[in-house]
């Protein structure tokens, strides 16, 4: 049996083993957090990011189970440089076009849609329910959160991430390193590194 590598055990993680273990791996998790950390649920946790970095040759595949944005991508990149190959997990119960394209390190979760022609970067996560719709554009690093909808064309930039429950309307660019904030409506362009919140969304004050 293939067997994948998870560096991050965390709530997150719990589902991305899980859709793994539906595609046919076997799991097993790693987390700096050990040796404190020995056990998440009836998984074990075996070492730290140098326990994996020192056991390349035993695994398949590797996937980075970290819900921040930058993190996840930072350690995808340098763990692909020793070796690892980063799989695309698919829960067999989202709906993904045979004509969008997805890259490396990047999970989609039970209920998500993916419509053709969406292209999606590496290490992004296409959370629970939300969906994607025709040519939207995501780049590396993106999570959009569950339930969250993009309509078509929408481009998200690097690293950004799209609350839950929000809706992005048609065509819309999201820059990079933005917080689109849960239940947000977004419907205008949206520049690097802001956080909007809201119907339509602004971004956030100390007031909102
Ligand atoms: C499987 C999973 O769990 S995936 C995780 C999915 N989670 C998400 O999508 C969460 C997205 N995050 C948010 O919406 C956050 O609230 C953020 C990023 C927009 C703001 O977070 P923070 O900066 O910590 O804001 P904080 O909680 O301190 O609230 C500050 C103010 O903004 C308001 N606010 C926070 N979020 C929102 C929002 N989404 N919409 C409207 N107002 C908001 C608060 O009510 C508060 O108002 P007040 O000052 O009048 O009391």
């Amino acid at each position: 049996m293939k067997h994948l590598a998870i560096l991050g055990a965390s709530g997150h993680g719990k589902v991305v083993a899980e859709i793994a273990e539906l595609n046919g791996w076997k799991v097993s998790f790693f987390d700096d957090a050990h040796p404190n950390l020995t056990q998440i649920e009836h998984w074990s946790v075996e070492g730290t990011t140098q326990d994996l970095i020192d056991s390349v040759s035993v695994f398949q595949g590797c996937f980075i189970a970290i819900g921040n944005n930058a993190i996840r991508i930072t350690k995808q990149v340098e763990l692909s440089a020793l070796g690892f190959h980063f799989p695309v997990l698919i829960h067999p119960a989202a709906i993904v076009s045979r004509l969008a394209k997805l890259e490396a390190g990047t999970v989609v979760m039970a209920g998500a849609v993916i419509n053709p022609f969406a292209k999606i970067g590496q290490a992004c996560i296409i959370n629970t329910a939300s969906t994607i719709d025709h040519d939207c554009v995501l780049a590396d690093g993106v999570h959009v959160s569950p339930g969250a909808n993009l309509a078509g064309a929408v481009e998200v930039g690097h690293c950004s991430w799209v609350g839950i429950g929000s809706k992005v309307k048609q065509c819309i660019k999201i820059g990079h390193h933005v917080v689109v904030g849960a239940g947000a409506a977004v419907v205008s362009d949206i520049s690097d590194h802001q956080i909007v919140v809201g119907v339509p969304a602004k971004p956030k004050t100390s007031k909102c």
